[in-house]
């Protein structure tokens, strides 16, 4: 690596920066939320999350060069702009699709012990089947679940087995979306989901938000479900996050605070993408490996006593009630304030993904290896 003396202006939740960019030069961690043109004056490179709007207004006049987001969705960068100038970009697609996957299989098996179902009796629908989308298909598919998936820029590229989003809505037991954000275009996500096309979901339904907030119109939402309590509702994401209103928020079984993507693992793979990415701008050969990265993490150890099932096993890993507990008691009467909401995001407590846990106690049985195969467990 032949490259120093550049300056980084990075979020400050971002981790395993020093690691990956000390090379480079001088790091300045800054919030994101409130980052603004004079942080960036005298900055070559420029790494955010999802909180910064990123666009001509943050950094025109500014010597940056390259902006990374160590982030899958790209809603809050304005790339045609970027591209205009000659400025660099890369985000870190898939980096944290694997924890989100997880985020919902610990939820709707969460859901499925409390109403006393079956997964294996359900059709999930998947709207959105990219990186993230695809991961829990393969999952569930694994596991036995009937699926339904939608996704028209792809099925519009030749990929088979989609069908419409209102035959969706209208079969489906469990609905999750994964959508980005898309204002315009041909495949528009906003409000995708609206007061025309909510009342077509099945009575008792499951319906998950992991992808973004405008993917539904929230107050939309809030209407109906005032008359549609038949309707669990799980959402991860926010209209107007960081700000969540407290009578929507009291209305889901679980809600969080845009934390689905929250593995430590899938953070660091953001970042370490990025640091790809940067190497490859710059015609540098990178020479961190991801597993370095994760070296100092401690691995997670299922203690088992032979007594545990899939969703005990799932939930000793990644349980959203306490997720959820966390975000309750940030309500105030009216609303989350913006400054909670970020304050549980930046806390968040350590989460591996699934494929980093270690087993020890019981042996376990055959037909339950098997499931936690399926459901990404790697487990010899
Ligand atoms: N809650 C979280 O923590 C979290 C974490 C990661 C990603 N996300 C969000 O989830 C989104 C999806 O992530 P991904 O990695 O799967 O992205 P991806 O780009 O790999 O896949 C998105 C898929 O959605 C499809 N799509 C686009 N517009 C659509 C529409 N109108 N209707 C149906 N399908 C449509 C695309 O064709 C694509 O296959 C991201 O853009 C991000 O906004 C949220
Ligand atoms: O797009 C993504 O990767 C996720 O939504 C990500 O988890 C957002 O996290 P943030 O950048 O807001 O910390």
């Amino acid at each position: 690596m032949n490259l120093s003396g550049l300056n980084i202006v990075a979020d400050e939740n971002i981790p395993a920066l020093e690691s990956l960019f000390d090379c480079f030069g001088k790091i300045t961690r800054i919030p994101g939320r409130s980052m603004k043109k004079s942080d960036l004056k005298e900055a070559d490179i420029l790494l955010v999350r999802s909180v910064t709007k990123v666009d001509r207004a943050l950094l025109e006049g500014t010597p940056v060069s390259f902006v990374g987001t160590a982030t899958i969705g790209t809603d809050h960068i304005d790339q045609h702009w970027l591209h205009e100038q000659g400025i660099g970009f890369s985000s870190a697609p898939g980096c944290n699709a694997d924890a989100v996957a997880e985020y919902v299989l610990s939820n709707l098996l969460l859901v499925a012990r409390e109403q006393g179902f079956d997964l294996l009796d359900k059709v999930v629908g998947i709207v959105g089947v990219g990186n993230v989308g695809r991961r829990l298909q393969r999952r569930l598919e694994r596991l036995g679940v009937k699926l339904l998936l939608n996704d028209p820029p792809r099925q519009s590229a030749g990929t088979e087995g989609m069908v419409p989003l209102d035959q969706l809505l209208k079969e489906a037991d469990i609905i999750c979306l994964h959508t980005p954000l898309v204002k315009d275009g041909k495949y528009p996500s906003h409000h995708l989901l609206n007061q025309d096309n909510l009342p077509l979901v099945k009575q008792g339904a499951v319906l998950l938000n992991a992808g973004r907030g405008p993917v539904i119109d929230n107050t939309a939402l809030l209407n109906w479900h005032l008359i549609r309590e038949d309707v669990t509702l799980l959402l991860d994401v926010w209209e107007d996050e960081p700000r969540v209103g407290s009578e929507l928020a009291e209305r889901v079984r679980i809600g969080t605070p845009h934390i689905a993507g929250y593995s430590l693992d899938g953070k660091i793979r953001g970042t370490w993408m990025l640091y790809n990415a940067f190497c490859e701008h710059r015609g540098l050969v990178p020479d961190v490996d991801f597993k370095q990265c994760l070296s100092e993490i401690v691995q997670p150890v299922v203690k088992l006593t032979g007594k545990e099932d899939l969703t005990d096993i799932i939930h000793m890993i990644y349980d959203p009630a306490d997720d959820h507990a966390r975000f309750m008691s940030s309500l105030d009467d009216a609303a989350m304030q913006p400054e909670r909401f970020d304050q549980l995001r930046k806390q968040y407590p350590v989460r591996r993904e699934f494929a980093a846990a270690g087993f020890s106690g019981a042996k376990l049985a055959s037909d339950l290896k098997g499931q936690l195969v399926a459901a990404g467990f790697i487990c010899d």
